[in-house]
């Protein structure tokens, strides 16, 4: 018995990773930075399970968690602990590159504009899982929502090495099956109820990027 709850306890669940992600609203529509780290971890550790070769992804996307974590455990965390306040602050305290790298490359505005971005590619990849059937290639799905967001603020090697990365992706089942959520039925579901949510959360921020013509920060 306690064997058995110990496995259950380690299983992966996508539907926990997803919830992380509900819990990103404020009352006031204000972005909790831990939880929007929290599923990108969770994501990530998702992502892993699928095979060595997303490794430089993986990597790249645990830099830019640990350096807001780093923000949201510091001295001036504070002012962290959402992305409305993090950019007000940074922006008043002068702390943001804005026109080219400089003294502040690792800034909070920046490196969660890095994710921001490709929270826009996982709502379009979701979307289209969502709405694939059962001989669509997960490939192909994770392909076209790349080329149609991230891929534009890549420079020509990542967008080719990411290329290949995709044709290794596992099958459609497969993937249903490590999200762990149930059937093909259940996992439509739940992508219903998370699509709309993950879309909230990017517009929310990126209306406040734009607002702040912080949308392209190098
Ligand atoms: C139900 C299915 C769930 C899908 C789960 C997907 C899990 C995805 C987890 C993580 C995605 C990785 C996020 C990558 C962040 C990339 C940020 C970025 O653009 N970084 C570049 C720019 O940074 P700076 O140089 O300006 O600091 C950096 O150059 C990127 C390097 C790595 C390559 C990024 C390729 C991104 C491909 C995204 C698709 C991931 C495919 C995963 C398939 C499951």
């Amino acid at each position: 018995m306690a064997g058995s709850a110990v496995i259950e306890e380690q299983k992966f669940s996508l539907q926990e990773v997803l919830d992380t992600f509900k819990l990103c609203l404020s009352e006031n529509q204000d972005v909790y930075v831990e939880h929007y780290v929290a599923g990108w971890r969770g994501l990530v550790k998702f992502m892993n399970s699928l095979g060595n070769v997303f490794t430089f992804i993986s990597k790249d996307a645990v830099n830019k968690i640990q350096i807001l974590v780093n923000f949201l455990n510091g001295e001036n965390g504070s002012h962290y602990v959402t992305i409305q306040s993090m950019v007000k602050y940074e922006l008043d305290n002068q702390l943001v590159d804005l026109d080219k790298r400089g003294s502040h490359p690792e800034s909070g505005s920046r490196t969660l504009l890095r994710l921001h971005r490709a929270l826009r590619w996982l709502e379009l990849f979701l979307e289209r899982l969502r709405t694939s059937t059962e001989d669509s290639k997960t490939s192909v799905m994770c392909a076209d929502a790349y080329n149609e967001s991230l891929s534009q603020h890549h420079p020509w090697v990542i967008r080719k090495a990411a290329g290949m990365a995709f044709c290794v992706l596992p099958g459609r089942p497969t993937f249903f099956e490590v999200m762990n959520v149930g059937g093909a039925e259940k996992v439509v579901d739940m992508l219903g109820d998370a699509v709309p949510m993950i879309s909230k959360v990017y517009q929310i921020t990126e209306d406040l990027y734009s607002q702040n013509n912080l949308l392209e920060l190098p």
